[in-house]
């Protein structure tokens, strides 16, 4: 097994060896740990999951949609990227202007009731299209409030000013190398009622020794079977991305977690993962000079990606 698959195969064994089943905010039901650390040393490789196949594209767009500054779905679906359409939908459905057909709790209806899926599955295709041609309609529904993008790159301050605390912090790492201060932070209590969700990777810092640069983050709540894949490559990325900027080595990736949850109806597949073995890891190249803000996902290119097949899971609403 390689060190990246197996670190994450630890994670998901010692849920199922000790986690307790705990009650959650979307009726489905988690076995859970509290308190977990991964480490992925770069120099291996690129971390993304090989015991099953996780979509690179999905991980690269929505992280230079952060990068931005950008909350609005829009961004994501013209790279037909879905993962966050169900919170956009859910404001949707819960506004008063929406007159369809009744869309309560539809994340866990659709999975019990075909009738039910077909319905939803039309509204949803009918809210993306008009996310990606409507203009009006896209600024209003299109946008999760002031999530991961709005704070990295605008938290706004008590006298109203900006603060940009990505460039900042590569700012700090470039000049001040040593400082143990490299720190940025999704989590705003004054805003999290405008978020559609409350940021789970809330915070992370970067240390810098011996010429190679490490990103630990810390995550509250942690879908380990559907999130952590992504999160996993997400920040791995993240962090040869500021190393390239900052002329550092990537180092490691120290993944903390509060809340490690396995959802109950993720079990089936976690144990079809376990069985499986690892291929070797993949490597991870940055085809362009564009500096971390100008960056494109077609600069980014993947190579030597072997994988097991996709595992279907639902995504818990
Ligand atoms: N319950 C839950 N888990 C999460 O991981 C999560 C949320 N909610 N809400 C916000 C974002 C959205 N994220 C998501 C959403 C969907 C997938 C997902 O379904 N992944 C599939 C393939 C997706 C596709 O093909 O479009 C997978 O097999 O990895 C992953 C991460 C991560 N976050
Ligand atoms: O990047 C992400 C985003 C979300 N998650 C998971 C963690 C939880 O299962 C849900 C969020 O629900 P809360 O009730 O707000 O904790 O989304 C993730 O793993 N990674």
């Amino acid at each position: 097994m390689n060190n990246f698959d197996k670190v994450y195969h630890d994670l998901l064994g010692r849920i199922r060896s000790e986690g307790t089943f705990k009650d959650d905010r979307t009726g489905t039901g988690t076995y859970s740990v509290f308190g977990h650390q991964m480490r992925f040393d770069l120099s291996e490789g690129f971390p993304l999951l090989t015991t099953k196949k996780v979509l690179f594209k999905m991980i690269a767009t929505e992280l230079i949609w952060f990068i931005r500054g950008d909350t609005n779905i829009r961004f994501l679906l013209e790279y037909d990227n879905n993962i966050w359409n169900e919170w956009a939908f859910k404001k949707w459905v819960e506004s008063e202007e929406y007159d369809g057909p009744d869309m309560t709790d539809f994340g866990r209806r659709a999975l019990k009731d075909e009738d039910f899926n077909s319905i939803y599955q039309d509204e949803m295709k009918k809210f993306k299209d008009r996310i990606l041609t409507d203009d009006d309609f896209s600024r209003k529904y299109g946008d999760l409030g002031n999530v991961y993008g709005k704070q990295w790159r605008d938290w706004i301050g008590p006298d109203g000013e900006s603060i940009d605390q990505l460039k900042n912090v590569i700012e700090a790492i470039k000049t001040n190398p040593d400082s143990r201060r490299h720190i940025v932070t999704a989590w705003n209590p004054a805003e999290i009622d405008t978020m559609a969700l409350p940021p789970c990777h809330s915070f992370f810092q970067f240390y810098v020794k011996d010429g190679r640069l490490s990103l630990q983050l810390y995550q509250r709540s942690a879908d380990v079977f559907l999130g952590v894949p992504f999160n996993i490559a997400s920040y791995s990325l993240l962090l040869l991305m500021v190393a390239k900027e900052c002329s550092l080595e990537a180092g490691d990736f120290v993944h903390t977690m509060g809340d490690a949850h396995i959802y109950a109806n993720h079990i089936e597949a976690v144990d079809k993962q376990l069985e499986r073995n690892s291929f070797a890891p993949p490597s991870l190249k940055i085809n362009s000079d564009a500096s971390i803000f100008e960056i494109d996902y077609e600069d980014f290119e993947v190579v030597g990606y072997e994988s097991h097949p996709y595992i279907k899971a639902p995504i818990a609403v």
